[in-house]
């Protein structure tokens, strides 16, 4: 075991200090892309000698580096004189930095000039100009139809409820008046929710037009064929190693480590808010790995290229495979992986040992030299016990020796560059520049502010992509799809491009609606034809410009935002409000995936956390009422929603008991059942219905997944959200903070793979979906006995309360989809 013994290697560790703590120990890894050179990081393997015994053809080299060392100063760099310089066209752009005006030369300039031929560097003057990306308004037979179903509803609803405040029931005016107030809320927030979804669009992008544009050879303006794509900085947060196994993150990072963008332009950071070592030096041995796994990738055409999946993938390995060598080398990476994967389970111990060992010598040295200053041997000597890196130093997330601004909770960051990057030119500054104080920790979004501000002194790429440790690069080409808007023309005012969240490991019947779709196909989809979707924490490119504007102010108004759970939310809001528009990007094959909780109470712990969020930003000032003129009028209706839909809890929750309650008291929401009454009732229906139809169809959402939503809309609605408004108050009014309970993305071995979907983990969460249920059994054998046995039968009553209830109940059955394989 390498790591067990003290690295020989020179050690480049850089311990820098960041933001001061207040709750955890930030540890920020910064990690370059590998050129080959490794082994600067204690706990790193043997560099694996990428080309013993391969052949290198002339795409399929086993090495990561550049086509040369020097790293193109894509962006950054102005033209002065704004001139079109002819010769320097793949190596420096005359945009402004980070603005996406990136490619195109001022008009004036020599490129051919004019509007159509502005078409990016190294286009022939004579071609004509494309679009990277295209917007595809969806089908008008589809949209028309749906957006009359709006209004009609609309108008219905505004009439039923004006019959129904005029036609009060005065046998039962309580039950009469709880379910109008409930009603009339219900209303407002399904206009809240409605009205965004008026325009929802489709975009497409054009990669051969990218790679034409800026990655091609040229003899005259690019012989080395380099390409002119912008620097693109990966983030990526991990926060437990218990929760969050570093198996995972290691492979999101060499899903990384191994997208289709050219590695001079890509680098990789770290974030572990556990600040924990075994997650460092599962990082280095995933670095290392990396040597093995990218050339491999790249070689091969390999997806997806984070190896535990791809070796798990059922089906033929050498399908489309033409290379001889593919068995050979697949067979050797496969054994490197397991003994990989060996490594990294053995890391707890091996650490502990380490420690064990360097803990004893250093008790030895203190006995010795109090023995030869003569002090009684017997008094017991007190040795603080540390965590030991490879190299013999302390890790420094450890604090055994606790000093101003470096104990644990309240200390500096600590910023490790794991392996050189390929560039020659010297990093600037790289640490010194990280000693800022003052800020606080604030859970991840801390830990990104972080990241960016280490990033810049780094590798300053203008365009940033953050990853949860779990989400990892499922389409290697997808980052490419995000750079054609930020570099398409009129991009310039893009703030970020989110990509829509893809879960693996769920249960295929998607009981609890993990997979959001009706999230993620719908709303979103729809917000990307107003000023663009939410900023949902993963899976989002940032334009770093956007992110950065006055140094004061990080998590305020600059950076991630701090002062809530739900920082993304949050953070996009800021940005849209400053007049930005995002972009919702829609790959063919799934950007990226992740893990998600698929059992019960673990989902609606979730659901809880993002909630309260809303709760705080309702109580803020980011409260979508208070937004500036450059929110637009729809979008600001999205984000008011985002605030206001928990409270949409209360009435839900009244409006669940009182089917019971009026077959308990023989007493209906309305006076009688009259065909006034049920003519707007079957109105309300078809449109809905209608609606529900339409919307699966231009989201292309699954009709069972929309039905999931709804059913899973209840039962949080009656819980979580309830929950999350309590402790939202509670903020508010007392102060009280909030905590970011993980989600665990540690797997169960088991033969059943979906064994935690019926793990019971008791919380008091589920108490309001249970006792509404059982109530309303109750009240139906109760009433249904009664009406039986009563003198003059009030069927038509029961029949009424019957059917409520009945609507109930049936948001908590669930039909169990017996097509398992389904998931693949
Ligand atoms: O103090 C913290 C807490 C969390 N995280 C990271 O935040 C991410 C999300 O945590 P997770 O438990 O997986 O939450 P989810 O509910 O699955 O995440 C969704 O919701 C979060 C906001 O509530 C967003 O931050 C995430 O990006 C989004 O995927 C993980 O990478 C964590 O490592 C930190 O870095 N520091
Ligand atoms: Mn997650």
């Amino acid at each position: 075991m390498a790591s067990s013994q003290p690295s020989k290697r020179p050690s480049k560790v850089t311990v820098a200090g960041a933001g001061g703590g207040s709750t955890g120990q930030p540890v920020k890894f910064a990690r370059r892309t590998s050129s080959g050179q490794t082994g600067l990081c204690p706990g790193c393997k043997e560099p694996y000698k990428p080309n013993d015994g391969e052949d290198d053809g002339p795409t399929g080299s086993l090495s990561v580096s550049g086509p040369d060392g020097k790293r193109a100063m894509s962006l950054v760099r102005q033209n002065q004189k704004g001139e079109f310089d002819n010769k320097g066209l793949f190596n420096e752009t005359s945009g402004s930095y980070g603005i996406g005006s990136a490619y195109w030369p001022p008009d004036d300039g020599g490129g051919g000039g004019g509007k159509g031929s502005g078409g990016g560097f190294g286009d022939p003057a004579d071609k004509p100009w494309r679009p990277l990306t295209r917007r595809l308004p969806m089908p008008k037979s589809i949209i028309s139809p749906y957006r009359l179903l709006i209004v009609v509803r609309f108008i219905v609803l505004c009439f039923y409820l004006t019959w129904r405040i005029s036609h009060p029931n005065d046998e039962a005016m309580w039950l009469w008046f709880m379910s109008i107030v409930c009603e009339m809320w219900f209303a407002f927030s399904w206009i809240l929710d409605q009205i965004p979804k008026l325009c929802p669009v489709n975009r497409s992008a054009d990669l051969q037009l990218l790679h034409d544009k800026f990655d091609t050879p040229d003899k005259v303006a690019n012989p080395e064929g380099r390409s002119d794509l912008p620097g693109l900085d990966f983030f990526v947060s991990t926060a437990d190693p218990e929760k969050e196994p570093p198996l995972v993150t290691a492979n999101t990072i060499l899903s990384i480590l191994a997208v289709e963008y050219p590695v001079e332009k890509l680098a990789c950071y770290i974030s572990d808010d556990g600040g924990a070592l075994l997650t460092f030096e599962a990082m280095a041995e995933a670095c290392s790995f990396a040597d093995l796994w990218v050339p491999f990738c790249r070689k091969h055409d390999i997806e997806p290229r984070n190896p535990d999946t791809y070796f798990s993938l059922k089906g033929d390995p050498t399908k489309n495979k033409t290379r001889m060598d593919f068995v050979k080398d697949r067979r050797r990476v496969k054994r490197e992986y397991d003994e990989f994967k060996v490594r990294i389970n053995n890391l707890p111990d091996s650490i502990r040992r380490r420690s064990d060992a360097f803990n004893a010598r250093e008790e030895m040295k203190i006995f010795k030299s109090i023995r030869e200053r003569g002090v009684d041997p017997t008094e017991p000597i007190k040795v603080k016990r540390a965590t030991w890196m490879a190299d013999g130093t302390h890790w420094p997330g450890t604090w055994t020796n606790p000093s101003r601004d470096h104990a644990k909770g309240d200390h500096a960051g600590i910023l490790q560059i794991m392996l050189k990057p390929p560039s020659p030119d010297p990093l600037h500054g790289s640490g010194e520049e990280e000693k800022r104080s003052g800020y606080d920790h604030n859970k991840k979004a801390g830990a990104m502010n972080a990241l960016v501000r280490s990033s810049a002194v780094l590798s300053n790429g203008p365009f940033i992509l953050n990853l949860d440790c779990d989400h990892y690069i499922y389409n290697c080409m997808a980052v490419r799809e995000g750079i054609c808007f930020m570099m398409d023309r009129g991009g310039e005012d893009i703030c970020y491009i989110q990509f829509p969240q893809r879960f693996e490991g769920i249960d295929p019947s998607d009981r609890y609606a993990n997979h959001n779709t009706v999230f993620f196909d719908g709303n979103m989809r729809a917000l990307d034809g107003v000023q663009g979707p939410f900023y949902v924490g993963t899976g989002c490119m940032f334009r770093r410009f956007a992110l950065y504007e006055d140094k004061t102010e990080w998590g305020d108004r600059v950076g991630w935002i701090y002062g809530s759970v739900t920082e993304d939310v949050v953070t996009g809001y800021r940005m849209h409000n400053r007049g930005w528009r995002s972009i919702y990007c829609l790959t063919k094959r799934d950007a990226f995936r992740g893990s998600a909780p698929i059992n019960l109470t673990d989902r609606l712990h979730q659901v809880l956390r993002w909630a309260t969020g809303s709760v705080e930003i309702f109580f803020s000032r980011n409260n979508a009422f208070l937004a500036s003129k450059r929110l637009k009028w729809l979008q600001r209706l999205a984000y008011i929603n985002v605030g206001v839909y928990p409270f949409t809890s209360l009435f839900l929750i009244v409006y669940c008991f009182l089917p019971a309650l009026s077959l308990l008291s023989g007493h209906f929401i309305v006076k009688n059942l009259n065909a006034t009454f049920l003519m707007y009732l079957l109105l309300m229906t078809l449109c809905l219905i209608g609606l529900a139809v339409l919307e699966v169809r231009w989201s292309e959402v699954s009709l069972e997944d929309w039905w999931r939503n709804e059913q899973f809309w209840l039962i949080s609605g009656t819980s979580a959200h309830l929950a999350a408004v309590i402790q939202g108050l509670l903020k508010v009014m007392a102060g009280i903070e909030i905590s970011f309970t993980l989600t665990s993305k540690a797997v169960e071995d088991s033969d059943d793979a979906y064994a935690e979907l019926y793990l019971v983990k008791w919380t008091s969460l589920m108490i309001p979906p249970i006792v509404i249920a059982m109530i309303n059994v109750l009240a139906m054998v109760v009433a249904f006995s009664r009406t039986i046995y009563s003198i003059s039968p009030q069927w038509g009553k029961f029949v009424g309360g019957a059917f409520f209830s009945f609507w109930v109940l049936a948001h908590f059955l669930t039909v169990r989809n017996t097509s398992d394989n389904s998931e693949q």
